[in-house]
């Protein structure tokens, strides 16, 4: 039988999927665990990348809000902020050129510069008031920069930096040898100023700055803060005009209001809207612009305006702006523009009661003290400067120990040991004369305690009519005032404040004490005994801002600020130039000592009284009297009340080089009847 051929085996069915054998397949998968690799890394890759953009964006919008004016000044260089502060030593001290309101002043030494560069610090601090003010201030610097590179006569900014954080603003400027004329005359006292020569050469440099920034920058500039501390000695002592953070130009809008400035001693009392971050160029379209907002009340009375400070919305704030100083701002919102910050050139500081809250101990803070509420609208200046004095008295007075029992001094036998060294007997024997008028032996104790005050003013009172009394009728009103207004506005002005005997002497230190509320302005005294309002209070010293006895009347009042604001401050100037005095200073305690320590009354004074070759610095040598006296002329013109009858600059060049006829002294300074100093005319042949 064949063999049934068998068919030939099935192939073994496929085992059934089952889920160990799927999951088998899955993990073994050869591209899996690259593609989940990849994946991860991009992640890390875009969340870096993400990373990476918002740092570079967030550097480059800091770096735009510092700097904005670096598309405006393409000639200013931008310094790389490690690399200055390598070459200050860390802003060291050993590199430290002075100290102002807004940060410190070092010494660079760059080993790509052959010669050193300065470099201002603005360290902004944590207050904001403060802080918008050194932004500010540093915005200006380098908004005006490319105008006023083109002077021989003004400190040239080489560039600007800023840290990372953008809380520390700096700018380069040339290296100023010999530093300011204030180190120069009051600090270090270098003895080539006491050389006359350099005196008015320096006197020269500075007109001619003045000048450049009047009458040849288009659209004009105002210095607004022009004083000893801004003017720079190169190595030769000549000098250049610094510090340009209050500068503002002059817009054609501004131009027109100029020509109204000598409507009366307070100006018009423009308030401008101040932009926080604005730069010089924003600034001065709000000056354009004037009241535009709030202009209801710009109709208001001057008087009943306030500058307020700065930028801040804060009702008060306080910071420490220079350690040394031991300054602190304050800025106070007060007045009709509340809630609105006004700038009017400078930053103002002021202090109302609420201001008296804070207050330091030390010399520098007396104004702390101050409580302006429910006090004298327009005494606060006045009672600032008497507190001031008052410090300084008390630095001259004699220990209280013998000075509290004069009596005591006469009993030599029973109190030797309280008796005053020989030298300082006459002195103490003023005081001690004061002190047994003023108060009764017995109930000693029971005398005000600033006793000298009224001492003071009665002394100053009885004196100032004495000697003025042929000019004016009226107790209370200043001599002067004869001259420039007429009787109505004189009426007015007797009216808005009852003038103490003081007042005459309080002349000059600024526009506020003639002006009632005004601007509560904070005061503070430096190191150097100078009192300077404190923008933001702050610099010097923030809106309004100067420095007192600098500051022209009429922007002192809130006025406008013009051309001629820093015309005033140039005949202050030039009046601690040829004295070698501060403008304020209490040498000793005799009265006569007093009423020379207000610089612009006693120059006044001396005026009325044809003397005025007694204010020139005893320690002058090669004196040209005829050039000195001509500097007082020019001063006592820049010092006018009326800004309209302030020379401009480019007058005052013509008189200082003898190119124009040689000054008059002005009327209301003028001796009675009046006369003119003669000099031998100047005027060059032609
Ligand atoms: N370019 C410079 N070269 C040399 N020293 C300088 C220069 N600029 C400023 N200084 C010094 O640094 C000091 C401080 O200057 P800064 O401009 O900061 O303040 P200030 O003008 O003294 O006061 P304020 O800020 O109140 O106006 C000056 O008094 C001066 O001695």
């Amino acid at each position: 039988m064949p063999s049934r051929l068998r068919p030939p085996p099935a192939p073994p069915a496929p085992p059934p999927p089952s889920a160990a054998a799927h999951h088998h397949r899955d993990h073994h998968h050869p591209l899996l665990p690259a593609i989940l690799a990849g994946a991860a890394s991009l992640s890390v890759l875009l969340l870096f990348l993400v990373l990476l953009l918002s740092v570079f964006l967030y550097r480059k919008l800091s770096r735009t809000r510092t700097a904005p004016a670096d598309s405006k000044s393409p000639h200013l260089r931008r310094f790389s902020y490690s690399l200055l502060r390598r070459s200050t030593s860390s802003f060291s001290p050993s590199s430290l050129l002075g100290h102002g309101a807004f940060g410190s002043v070092h010494k660079a030494l760059l080993p790509s510069h052959p010669s050193p560069l300065a470099v201002k610090l603005m360290s902004s601090p944590s207050v904001s008031a403060a802080a918008a003010s050194s932004d500010r201030e540093f915005r200006n610097e380098l908004s005006l920069a490319p105008v006023l590179n083109g002077s021989p006569h003004i400190v040239s900014i080489h560039g600007y930096s800023t840290n990372r954080r953008g809380n520390r603003l700096l700018l380069v400027y040339e290296f100023m040898q010999n530093r300011s004329l204030q180190d120069a005359l009051f600090g270090k006292k270098c003895a080539e100023l006491a050389e006359w020569r350099r005196r008015f050469e320096i006197a020269a440099d500075v007109a001619r700055g003045l000048e450049y920034l009047h009458h040849c920058c288009d659209p004009p500039v105002i210095h607004g803060d022009i004083k000893p501390s801004n003017v720079l000695l190169d190595s030769e002592f000549r000098a250049k005009i610094g510090d340009f953070g209050l500068a503002r130009l002059k817009t054609e809008e501004i131009m027109e209001e100029g020509d109204n400035v000598d409507g009366g001693e307070n100006g018009t009392g423009m308030i401008v809207e101040e932009d926080n971050n604005g730069s010089i160029l924003e600034e001065s379209e709000s000056v354009a612009t004037g009241c535009d907002e709030g202009s209801s009340r710009c109709g208001a009375e001057p008087e009943s305006c306030v500058i307020r400070v700065l930028d801040s919305d804060e009702s008060l704030e306080v910071a420490v702006v220079s350690p040394e100083m031991e300054l602190e701002r304050r800025s106070v919102s007060e007045g009709c523009f509340d809630g609105t910050s006004i700038e009017s050139g400078k930053d103002v500081n002021r202090a109302n009661a609420s201001g008296a809250e804070k207050k330091g101990n030390s010399r520098s803070n007396w104004w702390w003290r101050q409580d302006n509420a429910g006090g004298s609208e327009s005494g606060r200046v006045k009672d600032y400067v008497m507190e001031w004095i008052s410090s300084e008295i008390r630095k001259e007075r004699p220990k209280s120990d013998w000075v509290s029992s004069p009596s005591a001094v006469k009993d030599e036998g029973s109190s030797r040991k309280l008796k005053p060294p020989k030298k300082q007997r006459k002195r103490w024997e003023w005081w001690a004369s004061l002190d047994e008028e003023r108060a009764p032996k017995k109930v000693k104790k029971q005398r005000p305690k600033e006793w000298w005050r009224e001492e003071f003013c009665d002394e100053l009172s009885k004196k100032a009519k004495k000697k003025r009394g042929h000019c004016s009728s009226v107790r209370g009103e200043m001599w002067w005032q004869k001259d420039d207004d007429s009787v109505q506005e004189r009426k007015k002005r007797k009216s808005r404040s009852s003038r103490s005997g003081i007042d005459w002497w309080m002349d000059g230190l600024s526009g506020e004490l003639r002006n009632g509320r005004r601007n509560s302005q904070e005061w503070s005294c430096t190191s150097a005994g100078d009192m300077i309002p404190k923008s933001g209070g702050v610099s010097s010293t923030p809106s309004m801002r100067g420095t007192v006895c600098y500051i022209a009347p009429e922007y002192g009042g809130g006025g406008q600020l013009s051309e001629k604001c820093d015309v005033y401050s140039y005949g202050v100037l030039l009046l601690v130039l040829v004295s070698g005095r501060r403008p304020l200073q209490v040498t000793a305690s005799p009265m006569a000592e007093f009423e020379r320590a207000n610089l612009i009354s006693w120059a006044r004074q001396l005026a009325q009284n044809g003397r005025l070759l007694d204010l020139l610095d005893s320690s002058l040598h090669s004196l040209n009297k005829e050039q000195a006296l001509l500097c007082i002329t020019i001063a006592l013109l820049c010092l006018q009340r009326s800004p309209a009858k302030r020379p401009t600059m480019a007058e005052i060049i013509g008189m200082l080089s003898g190119e124009a006829e040689p000054p008059h002294l002005p009327f209301e300074f003028s001796p009675s009847p009046p006369s003119n100093f003669q000099f031998k005319s100047r005027k060059k042949a032609r």
